[in-house]
Order: C-alpha cells, then sequence, then structure tokens
C-alpha cells in the first residue's frame, strides 16, 4: 500500500487505488463547523459546486460561499479512518495554519467535526495542478520561457518554506497548482515536515518515490549530513525536466515506474540527456538541480539567482 502510494501521480495509478479511496458525496461538507477560529462560520455557508479531485485520503471540492459568492476549493478528509490519514492532514492543517506567501496555497479556514471529518478552505487555483496542464495541453505550452516563470515561482515558495524550516518532501507537477494567471503554488503538505530542531534528521523514505533524490534511498552513499531540504530541489528539477520533456524523464517514455527501476535510475542511472536545443541556461540550472551529491545541490535562494531565472519575465 505505501510503494503504491508513492507511485501514485505518476500517470500510472494501479488500479485498486481508486476502488480503495475514500468517496465524499458533495453532500457531505455540509455536516461541519469551524472549531478553529472565533468566527461563526461553517461549512453550511459554503454550496458545492462540483469535486475538483480526489486524493488519498478524501475529496476536493469547489465551493461558493453563499452570501459574497466568492469562490473556494475545501479539501474534505475522513481523518478517523485511518491513523496515517490522519497524521497527514494534521500535518498539513499545521502548516497551512504557518504559512503565508503568494507561492503557497493560501487555507483561509479550518472546520473539524467531532466525528473526525476536516475540511480545508483553500484560495480556489481554476486551471488546476502542473501534471493535468501539462497532459491536457500535450506540454506543448511549457517552453523554455514559460518554465522560467514556473521555477522562479516554485523556487520562491521552496526559499519561503525552507527558510521557515519546513520541507516539502512530495515536489512533484501534481501538487503545484495553477490559475489562469499562470500563479504557481505550492500545496499538498501531507507528508511535509518542520525542522524544530537544526540537525533533526528527515526521514528520508515519504513522498512519491518516483521523484525523490539519491540520498533518500542511500543517505550513505549521496548525502553526508542529509536534512532534506536539498531533496525538495532535486524533486524541482525533475518536475521541470518532466514539464519541458512531456513525460517522467528518468524513464523511457511508456515504461511501467517500478520501484527497482527507479531506484536505479535515481542512484544509479545517468542525468538524463536534454534534447538537442536548450539553451546553456536551462542545461545548467537542471544540472544545478540533479547534482547526485545532495552538498552539491544548489539551494533554493541560490538557484534564484541562476540565470536560467533571472531572465525578463516578458
Ligand atoms: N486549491 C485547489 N484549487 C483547485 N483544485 C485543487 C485545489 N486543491 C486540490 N485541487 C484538486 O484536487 C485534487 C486532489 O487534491 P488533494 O490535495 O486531495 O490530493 P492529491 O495531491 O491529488 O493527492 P494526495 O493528497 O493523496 O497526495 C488535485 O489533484 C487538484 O486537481
Amino acid at each position: 500500500l505505501v510503494r503504491e502510494r508513492r507511485q501514485s501521480k505518476l500517470g500510472l495509478r494501479l488500479p485498486e487505488i481508486s476502488d480503495r479511496r475514500t468517496r465524499f458525496p458533495p453532500t457531505a461538507p455540509q455536516q461541519l463547523k469551524n472549531t478553529t477560529n472565533a468566527s461563526t462560520t461553517s461549512v453550511a455557508d459554503y454550496e458545492t459546486v462540483q469535486v475538483l479531485g480526489h486524493g488519498n485520503g478524501g475529496t476536493v471540492y469547489k465551493v461558493v460561499h453563499k452570501k459574497t459568492s466568492n469562490v473556494f476549493a475545501l479539501k474534505v478528509v475522513h481523518a478517523n479512518s485511518d491513523p496515517v490519514m490522519r497524521r497527514q492532514i494534521f500535518r498539513e492543517m499545521e502548516i497551512l495554519r504557518r504559512t503565508d506567501s503568494p507561492f503557497v496555497v493560501k487555507c483561509h479556514d479550518i472546520f473539524e467535526k467531532p466525528g473526525g471529518d476536516i475540511a480545508i478552505l483553500m484560495e480556489y487555483m481554476d486551471v488546476g495542478t502542473l501534471d493535468s496542464l501539462s497532459k491536457n495541453t500535450d506540454g506543448g505550452i511549457f517552453t523554455e520561457h514559460t518554465l522560467a516563470n514556473v521555477a522562479r515561482q516554485i523556487l520562491n515558495g521552496l526559499n519561503y518554506l525552507h527558510t521557515h524550516k519546513i520541507i516539502h518532501r512530495d515536489i512533484k507537477p501534481a501538487n503545484l497548482l495553477v490559475n489562469k494567471n499562470m500563479d504557481v503554488k505550492i500545496a499538498d503538505f501531507g507528508v511535509s515536515k518542520i525542522m524544530y530542531r537544526t540537525l533533526e534528521a528527515c526521514n528520508s523514505y515519504v513522498g512519491t518515490c518516483a521523484y525523490m533524490s539519491p540520498e533518500r534511498f542511500d543517505p550513505d552513499s549521496y548525502g553526508a549530513n542529509y536534512n532534506g531540504y536539498s531533496g525538495d530541489i532535486w524533486s524541482l528539477g525533475l518536475t521541470m525536466l518532466e514539464l519541458y520533456m512531456g513525460h517522467f524523464p528518468l524513464l523511457p517514455a511508456g515504461q511501467k515506474p517500478d520501484w527497482a527501476a527507479l531506484m536505479c535510475a535515481i542512484c544509479f542511472g545517468e542525468a538524463p540527456s536534454l534534447p538537442e536545443g536548450v539553451s546553456e541556461e536551462f542545461r545548467s540550472f537542471i544540472e544545478c538541480c540533479l547534482q547526485k551529491d545532495s552538498g552539491k545541490r544548489w539551494t533554493a535562494s541560490q538557484l534564484l539567482s541562476h540565470p536560467f531565472c533571472r531572465q525578463p519575465e516578458n
């Protein structure tokens, strides 16, 4: 089950996952009350418009605030059904409550129900994820110029998170939300970690294994003093490459990403070859992100000064 979860969002979902996934009828949010702040709002103040998507532990709805007609996304998780889900949603709630950045999806409210359901009211990102955008447009919109804008925004988000000692641990196209202005925001903090102590060890084996850095498979060989921040940079590099190439870059297009193939490709494989015609700036940016030795990888703040990110926005 753990392996199946890690391999989700590769476009190769194992069929049983959707069968096991808890589904919430569109009426479910109506039962929830806000128990987290002094306001008297409840989920009953919002009308469900449509289902936006399903995660492993719940469902995300598009909702409209009845009085103001403002649109939001409402993520509802049945948190008492599974201790793992419960831990994930509480971690996500804690991080969303702490963060306030234009590059991280904004949480407006959290509603809890004594029975265990939790609903997180978030800003609505009307285009969806970078993964769905890439698939719906056949990857064609991701020119280097667009990718530089995307990379800059994700790096600003990562720089914010890392400065606040938060490691995301699951950066991938399916966890990056987009709106019609091409604003890109980091979402889904279910496996993220807050580093309370500077030298705290970081459990390396969480998140989606396809986007995991070499040191997360093998900390001894690739990451002395592994602390996790640089793992997010590896995942960003792979995400950029995937958007540019239109398929997961470490395996031939169409190859089933089983764990052994991924581990070999990530730890022992050559760096993926970029197509002819790629600019030196983009090639160098990818190299700075995909250094196998985590100590040689650039930080988010360094990458923001990389020539690839410093090209003019328009
Ligand atoms: N704020 C939002 N605005 C618009 N759509 C959203 C928003 N948040 C989530 N979605 C949509 O809902 C889907 C499910 O999101 P959710 O965070 O529950 O799960 P996930 O990231 O897909 O999976 P998991 O949490 O299991 O890793 C997303 O893939 C996205 O399409």
